[in-house]
């Protein structure tokens, strides 16, 4: 992929880059609705935002279960998962990933 913004970083860019990146191509995905997209599909989805709620839902059992059985690659791979499907979520009420961000700097 050429366009950073459709998911390629450059080499200089920082390694947390990638939750702006990908978050920036969920909001493109929302706007643009291109046919064949799986983000595409959640934002259209005929269960509305049960599906991406469902989706959060299973994810994070699957993450449990993968902790459960000392997985850590499966662990990692069901938690990116989960993180994406966060994002979808929160593009579809509105929220940001600074929003988030802010959140866990409150706190820390
Ligand atoms: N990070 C992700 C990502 N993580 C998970 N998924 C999808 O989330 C779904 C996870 O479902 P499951 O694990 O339950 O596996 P499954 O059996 O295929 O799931 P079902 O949908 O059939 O229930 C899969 O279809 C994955 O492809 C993702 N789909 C897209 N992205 C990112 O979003 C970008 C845009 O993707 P498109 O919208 O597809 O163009 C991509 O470039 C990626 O960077």
């Amino acid at each position: 992929m050429s366009d950073p913004a459709e998911g390629e970083s450059s080499a200089d860019e920082p390694p947390e880059a990638v939750l702006d990146e990908l978050f920036a191509t969920i909001e493109s995905r929302k706007e643009e609705l291109p046919e064949g997209s799986y983000t595409a599909s959640l934002f259209t989805h005929e269960k509305g935002e049960n599906a991406v709620l469902e989706k959060v839902g299973e994810e994070t059992t699957e993450a449990i279960l993968a902790a459960k059985d000392d997985d850590r690659e499966e662990l990692t791979a069901e938690s990116a998962d989960l993180v994406y499907h966060l994002l979808v979520l929160f593009a579809m009420k509105d929220l940001d990933v600074d929003d988030l961000r802010a959140e866990l700097r409150e706190r820390f």
